[in-house]
Formats: C-alpha cells, structure tokens, sequence
C-alpha cells in the first residue's frame, strides 16, 4: 500500500491552530480545515465551577469542538473522520487562558517566571462511533527566572505568540529562551498528543499500518 492516505472519508481539522495545521501537515496527513467557531470561554468557566479537573476540561473542549464542526459538516457529503482538540495551562491551581494582548501575555509569562506550569492537551478522534476515541496527555515546562530584558526581546520578536497560544510563547521560536527545561512529550506542548492520534488514524485506515 503507498503511504497515502488510504481512506475515503475526509479528515477534517475542527481547530483554528497554526500548530495543530502544522503538526498533521509535516506528518503527511492532509485535513480540512474547520475551525469550529465555539466560544470556549462559557464552557471553561462551567466545567471549572463545576470542579472538573484539567483533564476532563480539555477534553471536554475538544468534544465540543468536534461537535461544532459535525455541525458545519455538510450534509449529503461523506461523513468525515473529525480531529478536535483542547489544551489547558495550569500552575500553582491557577488556570490560564490564550493572553488578550501583549500587556496580559507579558503579566502572565512574569507570573510564570522562574515556576513550572502544566500543559494538558487533549484530542478527539471522531468516525462517528457513539463516543468518539480520546486521548490526553500532560507536559510540565519550568521557566527560568528571567530579566525583563529577555522577556521583552521575545515579546517583541514574536508578538503573534503572545496571542496565537495558551503560554504566551512558542517553544518552537524565541519563546525556548524563556525556558530551563521541559518534561513530556514535544508536540504535547504544542497543541495535541499527535502519536497517539495518528495510532488511532491508522486503526480507522485512514493512514496505512
Ligand atoms: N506554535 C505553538 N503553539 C502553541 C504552543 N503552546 C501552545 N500552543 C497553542 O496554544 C493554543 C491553545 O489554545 P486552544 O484553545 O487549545 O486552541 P486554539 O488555538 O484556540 O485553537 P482551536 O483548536 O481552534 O480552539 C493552541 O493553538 C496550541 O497549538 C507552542 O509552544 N508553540
């Protein structure tokens, strides 16, 4: 079998994220991109007051996501296989969001200075089973305890991470500086635990084993 891919459904990407685009793309699986157009931000808080932990609030976003785009889905084409995910960041019980501006990406990377947070990713892999396969894994990234000076350098070579990721950062850019070390899987930290959602890719034979 060629390394195409092998399946006649669509896959469809329910996610606005360049990182999540990227990291399915370099792995040769093409998507269709849907951003799922839902405003997190009311669920967050419910599945938080409600007490639900970082987990379950990932994955919880991610199937919400996935549904939005179920939704969107045309009806009368092939329906596809839906890729949803979530990621949340968690320090010393304090949750974080994707910074409003560059003054919140600065005052939420100083209040994550010289600490080590928490990246919980979560994804959604729906082929239309009653439940859809899910999976989700944690990082712990510790900062350095940086001068302003370094932290104001990476701000201003990438002001577009400040407000395109829940850290503030890209690990993958001038953000790494900002950083002592990091324990878990890489692409994790950047959006999704990609293997274990290319594992369950190639279950379906979407992609070849
Ligand atoms: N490039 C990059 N992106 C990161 C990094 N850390 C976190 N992110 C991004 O931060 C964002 C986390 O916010 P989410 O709410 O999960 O996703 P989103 O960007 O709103 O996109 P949707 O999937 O449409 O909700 C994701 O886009 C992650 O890919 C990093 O180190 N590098």
């Amino acid at each position: 079998m060629s390394g195409r891919q092998s399946c006649l459904r669509p896959v469809v990407l329910a996610s606005g994220s360049a990182a999540r685009r990227d990291m399915l793309s370099q792995a040769g699986i093409a998507a269709v991109l849907q951003p799922p157009g839902l405003d997190e931000a009311p669920l967050k808080a419910e599945l938080r007051a409600a007490g639900a932990t970082a987990d379950e609030t990932a994955l919880a976003l991610a199937r919400a996501k996935a549904e939005a785009a179920l939704r969107q889905w045309p009806a009368g084409r092939a329906a596809p296989v839906v890729i949803a995910a979530d990621q949340v960041l968690t320090c010393g019980g304090e949750w974080y969001d994707k910074p409003a501006d560059l003054a919140a990406a600065r005052r939420q990377l100083l209040a994550l200075r010289g600490r080590t947070h928490r990246l919980t990713s979560a994804a959604i892999v729906w082929a239309g089973e009653d439940s859809p396969w899910q999976a989700v894994d944690s990082a712990d990234l510790t900062m350095r305890r940086f001068g302003d000076a370094a932290l104001d350098a990476c701000l201003a070579r990438d002001p577009q991470a400040a407000l395109a990721t829940v850290g503030g950062y890209r690990m993958e850019g001038p953000g790494l500086q900002l950083f002592e070390r990091f324990e878990g899987d890489w692409f994790t930290i950047l959006g999704m635990p990609l293997l274990p959602v290319i594992a369950r890719l190639r279950h379906l034979g979407v992609v070849p084993e």
